[in-house]
């Protein structure tokens, strides 16, 4: 059987899009009212170029693409059996991105299946009247070019690729009620200058917590990051770094606010540092887990923040490019509705058209919740999953607002991002309560029309918010709350921002649902209490012989960099299993029990 693929003008398109006609998360994706033409503008693929070695396809930067659609030309479409591939991976984040690239990589035939018409899923992109937006946040850890916890740097090499990036000199800056200001340098040493100078009683406390944080990242970065469900890897790794498996393994059940509790006593501080971990976790320090903590707060400052040039959405393209390369394959508009299981192993997908593919393992990339309650609909929930669900519920979605505004409305020296809570810490967590904004032109002035920035806004918000409504009411709701929000930033930070806006677009956490195909627009998970740290967090495995998992509903949770782990996790047990990499099945067992044992103390 052939296995060769054409691609088609308009399939092309959605891979490197302008000019395409479909709707993406705000209403239609990709469509650039400036240019019709198929081309490779807005997104930067650095050095990594493809030329296809199995597939009817060349790839140059700048160059118009002309291509066909893809066409199995073993009879593909319409259901029968096809092609059979070592893994399927359900979904194109950067999670399902990496498993499948580091899979290929170690010689796997993988073939990756994507609702939407490009890749990335929340690390996406849209363009639109010149502007290119990203889907989610424009805040990168991992893109460094030191250390073994650059993990999005990694992912790209591996398949052949780099991208440039822009150094960001500050991750964030924090507006916080009583007027608390506080900037997080790239520098770690003028970051605790900058916040002892607001806390000065506090000066040793604040250094006993962020070394402590400092000590597991360490820790962390001295390791070679596989597999912690593969026992020749784990034991390996405590060989040879003993004390620092100790120290990981001392802090997996412990959370950030207990740790900050020890050395803080000040309450403003301590809400300080709940902010510090609710822009990464949605929840405060005493919900998050110390290792996550300490992952975030350290790598800002030791491989620091950077942007790709070209936006966010240029990473999922590289490695999707990056996949096709190594002679793998990837499907757009390949909606998933079936994992087909055979005597209780998952061995094949069925896609709403019909089609169905067969493969040794299938990886998913949709949330748990997505993977057992929809894709598996009408199997038992295994144990594991009903664990998890007892410890973990759907984190909040987003209301998300991407503008354009006029470049004089901003300050000189405007950093690119922020956090706002105006006047009262008890709003921290509430439904839009905080604000998030970034202005990434700010780094990258190509992402807009000249004499204008970009402004991604963002606050927590739930469907049942806007659920029920006809959609003259929806359409409504979504600008006043717009307006409001807008409003609020308008009076902390840029007067005359309203009048300022000359582009303007408002999603949901129904327009999350739809487009990123996430059960309720969910961010990912959140602990229902205190949880045990990252103690319950499931790995890959699943309590299906076959089916594995990746993505934020996977040890270690949300995040680019926390789903990039999660992707060179899931590749390594999938590799040992089908036999890429040493394994042993005794022990095999034996470690998979003792994790399975463990997760039910959380
Ligand atoms: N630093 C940042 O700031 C930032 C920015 C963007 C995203 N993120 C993180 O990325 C994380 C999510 O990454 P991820 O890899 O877990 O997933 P994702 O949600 O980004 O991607 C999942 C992909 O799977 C596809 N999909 C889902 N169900 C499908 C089906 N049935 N058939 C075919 N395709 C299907 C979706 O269309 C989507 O493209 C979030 O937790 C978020 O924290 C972070
Ligand atoms: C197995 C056992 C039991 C034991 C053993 C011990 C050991 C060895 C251990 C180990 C461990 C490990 C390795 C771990 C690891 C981990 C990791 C890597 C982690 C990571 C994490 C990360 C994260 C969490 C991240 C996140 C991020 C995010 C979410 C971001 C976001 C952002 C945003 C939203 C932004 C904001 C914005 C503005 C402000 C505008």
């Amino acid at each position: 059987m052939s296995s060769s693929i054409i691609y088609s003008p308009l399939k092309l398109a959605a891979l490197w899009p302008t000019g395409l006609e479909s709707n993406f998360l705000y209403g239609d994706p990709l469509k650039s009212s400036n240019s019709k033409r198929y081309h490779l503008g807005g997104v930067n693929l650095g050095s990594c170029v493809a030329n296809s070695r199995n597939q009817k396809l060349t790839v140059r930067s700048n160059s118009v693409l002309s291509v066909d659609k893809i066409v199995e030309k073993d009879g593909g479409g319409g259901g029968g059996r096809e092609k059979h591939y070592d893994a399927i991976v359900i979904g194109s984040g950067i999670g399902g991105l990496v498993a499948a690239t580091q899979l290929a990589v170690k010689g796997a035939r993988v073939l990756a299946l994507e609702k939407y018409v490009i890749p990335g899923g929340s690390s996406g992109y849209y363009q639109r009247d010149g502007y290119t937006f990203d889907v989610g946040s424009s805040v990168m850890f991992g893109f460094s070019d030191k250390g073994n916890l650059n993990l999005i740097t990694q992912a790209l090499a591996a398949v052949g690729c780099k991208m440039q990036v822009i150094p960001d000199p500050t991750t964030v800056h924090f507006h916080l009620p009583n007027d608390l200001s506080v900037r997080v340098h790239r520098e770690y040493s003028e970051f605790i200058a900058e916040l002892t100078s607001k806390f000065p009683h506090e000066k040793e406390g604040i250094i006993k917590f962020y070394s402590e944080c400092w000590k597991i990242f360490n820790a962390l970065n001295s390791l070679e990051l596989k597999s912690l469900e593969e026992p020749i890897y784990l034991f390996g790794q405590f060989f040879q770094k003993p004390l620092e498996c100790l120290t990981l393994a001392y802090y997996l059940p412990q959370n950030a606010g207990d740790i900050a509790r020890k050395y803080i006593n000040d309450p403003q501080l301590l809400s300080f540092i709940d902010a510090e971990c609710f822009i990464v976790s949605t929840v405060n320090a005493l919900q998050t887990p110390m290792i996550n903590a300490s992952m975030v707060l350290c790598d800002r400052h030791y491989g620091g923040i950077n942007y790709p040039v070209g936006g966010v959405g240029g990473i999922a393209k590289s490695l999707a490019n990056g996949l096709v390369e190594q002679g793998s394959e990837i499907l757009y508009k390949a909606n998933v509705t079936g994992i087909i299981i055979d005597h209780g192993k998952a061995v094949g997908v069925r896609l709403s058209d019909g089609r169905e593919f067969f493969a040794r393992t299938i990886i998913s990339n949709a949330t748990r919740w997505d993977t057992f309650g929809k894709l598996l609909k009408g199997e038992d929930l295994p144990k594991e999953e009903e664990n998890f669900q007892k410890v973990y519920i759907k984190a909040p979605s987003f209301l998300s607002i991407h503008m354009g505004v006029k470049a004089e409305v901003l300050p000189p020296d405007t950093d690119c991002h922020h956090f706002v809570l105006e006047n009262d810490w008890t709003r921290l967590e509430e439904p839009y309560g905080s604000i998030f904004l970034s202005i990434p032109t700010v780094l990258d002035s190509s992402l807009a029309p000249e004499g204008r920035h970009i402004l991604h806004i963002f606050t927590t918000s739930s469907i049942e918010d806007w659920e029920g409504l006809s959609p003259k009411d929806y359409e409504a709701k979504k600008e006043l709350v717009a307006d409001e929000i807008i409003k609020r930033l308008e009076k902390k930070l840029f007067p005359g921002l309203m009048s300022s806006i000359v582009f303007r677009e408002v999603g949901t956490p129904k327009t999350h649902r739809r487009y990123l195909a996430r059960d309720r627009g969910t961010y990912g998970p959140m602990p229902r209490g205190t949880p045990k740290g990252l103690l319950g967090m499931p790995f890959n495995t699943t309590g299906i012989d076959g089916l594995y998992c990746v993505g934020d509903s996977c040890f270690p949770g949300q995040g680019v960099i926390a789903v990039a782990f999660s992707g060179v996790m899931c590749a390594h047990r999938v590799a040992a299993d089908i036999g890429l990499e040493k394994k042993s099945p005794l022990l095999d067992a034996a470690l998979l029990r003792t994790l399975g044992w463990l997760r039910t103390l959380a």
